[in-house]
């Protein structure tokens, strides 16, 4: 096999080589745990797969707590660099503390790279233990705009010199408005930036998905009837995008609007809903909807609510991905569950189809297909970690790495 070489992109494809050099974060609190268990999935499926034809080479890069205490940084400049360089890469989850302290380098990573779509397919694995009657009737894939909204970090701590000074700027310029701050002296501010460009390259990214998996709806969620100007934008550009750029016309006088898929000739709906609704109904009738496309903070709620619904958070993976430039981080939808650290008892599922994710996305689908078959195998077998043992009768409760291993015996 050749050395090994960086992913890159050349004509809007990424080119992958047999050996390609992959950096990854082990993430704080349950991360290393989670993490040992997946990289043996993931050597375990590529040997498999393609006969020592084709090898990952990992690359450890730093970020979090282990970074902070190694460097200093919490976030180094090696780190950024490395996921600049080698485009494609998969991180545990790292730790952000609530009200001060650092902002969270989760969403740092997305935007400092730009990594505008948050895709997060929701789907049932059977047997797997779910709080709803008909678990497989959830079938959705969520497209998350991961680099505006309230995420953006725009935001001015009460009693801190700039809020002073933004609050002054912003009740001279603007009176009318400041009139409607209940609590003019104690408040905190946060700015919710939510821009054309940054819908219509979300929005565009999910039909595209749509198309390429033959799926039926696109379903704009937001929060427009309060939020005008911002997620109603999103959801008057969202329409725009499909109507401009893939010919859909309106259904009954509008807004919802349909076009022909150009790969399978069927029609694809365009519709919208507004977001507390979309969240009763994912449990009332989630048959309604496929894929989604929302904000950054609808898409976060969401993204956690629908993993309940099909088993919890212990399954639920994610991509932080730029079509345009290929840059792509792959990561679970859950935190670092620190209550559970070095325990080695979490379940590394999510982390271990965020590769199977990252794995698709390189187009090295044997592996991924082996993946599912090994998960899909373990959980049938009923060797489980905690979170599954203790909703399933008759299961064996296994430990994170010891599922790792019965899912590589299934494979
Ligand atoms: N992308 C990222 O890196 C993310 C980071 N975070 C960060 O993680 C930290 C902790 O956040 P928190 O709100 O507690 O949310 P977590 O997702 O870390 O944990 C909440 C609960 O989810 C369950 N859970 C989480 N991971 C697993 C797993 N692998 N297997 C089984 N069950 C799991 C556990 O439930 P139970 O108690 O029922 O066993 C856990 O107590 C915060 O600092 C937060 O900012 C949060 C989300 C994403
Ligand atoms: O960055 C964090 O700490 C939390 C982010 C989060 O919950 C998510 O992306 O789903
Ligand atoms: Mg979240």
């Amino acid at each position: 096999m050749s050395a090994a070489q960086p992913i890159t992109m050349n004509n809007g494809r990424l080119q992958v080589p047999d050996a390609p050099i992959i950096p990854f974060i082990e993430g704080d609190g349950t991360g290393p745990d989670i993490w040992r268990a997946s990289q043996v999935v993931f050597d375990a499926a590529v040997e498999k797969a393609y006969g020592g034809k084709r090898k990952i080479e990992w690359k450890e890069v730093l970020a979090g707590e282990k970074a902070f205490n190694q460097t200093g940084n919490w976030l180094p400049d090696a780190t950024l660099d490395a996921f600049r360089s080698l485009l494609v890469g998969i991180k545990g989850p790292l730790t952000t503390p609530v009200g001060g302290g650092i902002r969270s380098l989760n969403v740092a990573l997305r935007q400092i790279l730009d990594l505008y779509v948050c895709l997060r397919p929701v789907q049932y694995f059977t047997g797997v233990p779910s709080p709803v009657k008909q678990p497989e009737l959830t079938d959705m894939v969520i497209f998350r705009e991961n680099t505006e909204d309230i995420y953006a970090g725009i935001e001015f701590e009460h009693g801190s010199a700039d809020c002073d000074k933004f609050k002054k700027l912003f009740s001279e310029a603007f009176p009318g408005p400041w009139k409607k701050v209940r609590f003019p002296e104690t408040v905190g501010i946060g700015i919710k930036p939510v821009s054309q460009e940054g819908t219509a390259r979300l929005v565009r990214a999910a039909m595209q998905y749509a198309i390429d998996n033959d799926r039926r709806s696109v379903t704009l969620v937001h929060k427009g009837n309060i939020m005008k100007f911002t997620e109603g934008g999103f959801r008057d550009w969202g329409y725009e995008v499909a109507k401009k750029e893939f010919g859909a016309v309106e259904l009954d006088g509008g807004p919802w609007c349909t076009f022909k898929s150009p790969k399978t000739g069927k029609e694809i709906v365009v519709k919208d809903v507004i977001a507390d609704a979309m969240l009763q109904q994912i449990l009332t009738r989630p048959a309604d909807y496929d894929v989604i496309a929302t904000l950054n903070l609808n898409g976060d709620y969401i993204s956690d609510a629908l993993a309940a619904c099909v088993g919890g958070i212990g399954i639920a993976p994610g991509g932080n991905i730029n079509y345009m430039t290929g840059h792509a981080i792959f990561e679970a939808t859950h935190g670092t569950a620190p209550k559970y650290a070095d325990q080695d008892k979490v379940n590394p599922g999510s982390v271990i189809l965020s590769g199977e994710m990252m794995f698709r996305y390189m187009g090295w689908t044997e592996a991924a297909d082996l993946i599912i078959k090994g998960l899909n195998g373990a959980i049938a077998a009923k060797t489980v970690t905690y979170d599954f043992e203790r909703l399933m009768d008759g299961a064996k409760l296994v430990k994170c790495s010891e599922f790792g291993h019965a899912v590589v015996k299934h494979m």
